[in-house]
């Protein structure tokens, strides 16, 4: 069975120790040790308090379920130290420089690096953007300002630009846009709302090229202990995390 080392260990952190399947998790990594300790206890797995140690020990995989500034930090010494790498906060892959040189290591060294399709459907079919024309490629999110840190009484137009901007603004909100950007190949316009009449997190990908035209809504249930993440985006790295050992691998 594959063996994980979870960096992150707070809203998704506790929905993988709570749900995965098909792969056992030995190691957890927090920067607050207690949170650490406390998924240890409800899975068996060790938690260290040193990022040295945490890497050290024997797993397959790190699995990132942090921040972007972890994705950033850890990344390297994760393949350095013979491990595949999961990660959720992709945003850290709108660094163009450290995308490319995290790529090289990992062809290097033989690594893998996974990007779960996170908050959206339908990053499988966009990666045709890859080899065949995509002349528009827009989403659209909204959140309640609660799921922003933030008050406001009326729809609010918080940003509208281009994805590797747009994280940088909003790194705990807008990972999927940089998502869509390395699926695609290519520049996303992201509009970014705070509406306070929605309870959802929700998601419109607007997408036309020579294939024709698409348009894609999610709408999404927050997390349980966290209304910036959907739900969907734990899931989708359980998911992504089940499927990983097995042979046969369905959709683009
Ligand atoms: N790709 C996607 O579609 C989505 C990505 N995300 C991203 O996934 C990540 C995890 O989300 P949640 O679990 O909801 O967040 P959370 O805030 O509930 O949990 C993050 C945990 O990571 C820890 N952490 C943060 N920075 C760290 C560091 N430098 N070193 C060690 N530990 C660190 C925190 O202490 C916290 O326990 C976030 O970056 C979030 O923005 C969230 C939703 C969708
Ligand atoms: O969970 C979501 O709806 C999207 C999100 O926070 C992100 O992409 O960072």
């Amino acid at each position: 069975m594959l063996t994980i080392g979870l960096l992150g260990c707070g809203n998704i952190g506790n929905i993988i120790v709570k749900n995965h399947v098909g792969v056992e998790i030995v190691a957890l990594f927090d920067q607050m040790p207690g949170r650490a300790e406390e998924l240890g206890r409800l899975c068996g797995a060790r938690a260290f308090a040193n990022i040295e140690e945490f890497f050290n020990q024997e797993f397959d995989i790190v699995v990132e379920a942090a921040s972007v500034s972890a994705a950033h930090q850890y990344a390297m010494a994760a393949l350095e130290h013979g491990k595949d790498l999961v990660v959720m906060s992709v945003g850290a892959f709108a660094d163009e420089g450290f995308r490319e040189d995290l790529n090289d290591l990992a062809r290097r060294l033989g690594r893998r690096i996974y990007v779960p399709s996170g908050a959206i459907f339908g990053l499988d079919n966009l990666k045709i953007g890859q080899i065949s024309g995509i002349s528009k490629l827009l989403l659209r999110s909204t959140k309640n300002p609660r799921s922003l840190n933030m008050e406001t009484t009326e729809r609010t137009l918080l940003f509208s630009g281009q994805a590797n901007e747009c994280i940088r603004h909003y790194p705990k909100n807008t990972n999927v846009s940089v998502a869509l950007e390395l699926a695609a190949g290519r520049p996303v316009e992201v509009e970014l709302w705070a509406d306070p009449a929605v309870d959802r997190n929700v998601h419109e990908i607007i997408i036309e090229g020579d294939f024709g035209e698409a348009t894609i809504t999610v709408r999404n249930r927050t997390s349980p202990d966290n209304p910036a993440t959907s739900y969907l985006a734990a899931l989708s790295i359980v998911t992504l995390l089940k499927n990983l050992a097995e042979p046969m691998r369905v959709g683009t």
